[in-house]
């Protein structure tokens, strides 16, 4: 069955404006810190910093990650087959072309990890939490799993499809 790709509506979406939280965010990267470390992510010359921040504090509470340098957003997610690893790396790249803002992926049997960071100005722009947004809507759609049920690499079933 075709994977419906809500591309042209979602990408446009006015990003609805977020609570400018006043506590200092915590982040977390993914060399585990104590959770009472303050982290400060890079963010890119000439953006809205609390902006920014507030929208990177949504999505490490939904799973996405801060790298050791705090310059890049990466997170993972497991599937069932190898069809729906492709089905989001497409959406990933369809959505790259238009945004004209680019990650980088790696795809493998049972999943895909994407990363976002941005290169000119360097550090983390509202384009990549925008993009990031994008990508947890699009891997919805697809139907991700957690990672003990997500297929992996092994003899295969007696029919293989
Ligand atoms: C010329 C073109 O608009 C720029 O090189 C774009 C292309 N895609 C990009 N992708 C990312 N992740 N960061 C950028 O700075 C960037 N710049």
């Amino acid at each position: 069955m075709a994977t419906r790709v809500a591309w042209p509506l979602r990408l446009n979406r006015s990003l609805t404006p977020l609570l400018q939280s006043r506590q200092r965010h915590a982040f977390t990267t993914t060399k585990q810190i104590s959770n009472d470390a303050i982290m400060q992510p890079k963010i890119s010359e000439g953006q809205d910093e609390s902006k920014v921040k507030a929208e990177l504090k949504v999505l490490l509470e939904n799973g996405w990650k801060l790298n050791e340098e705090q310059i890049q957003l990466e997170k993972t997610y497991h599937f069932k087959t190898y069809t729906k690893v492709l089905d989001l790396h497409t959406c990933i790249g369809v959505g790259s072309k238009s945004k004209n803002h680019h990650s980088k992926m790696i795809t493998e049997f049972g999943s895909l990890t994407v990363h976002w960071t941005t290169h000119k100005p360097n550090g983390l722009s509202s384009n990549d939490t925008f993009m990031a947004r994008y990508c947890d809507d699009q891997a919805k759609l697809i139907g991700t799993v957690d990672q003990s049920e997500a297929q992996k690499c092994g003899p295969p079933p007696s029919s293989q499809i």
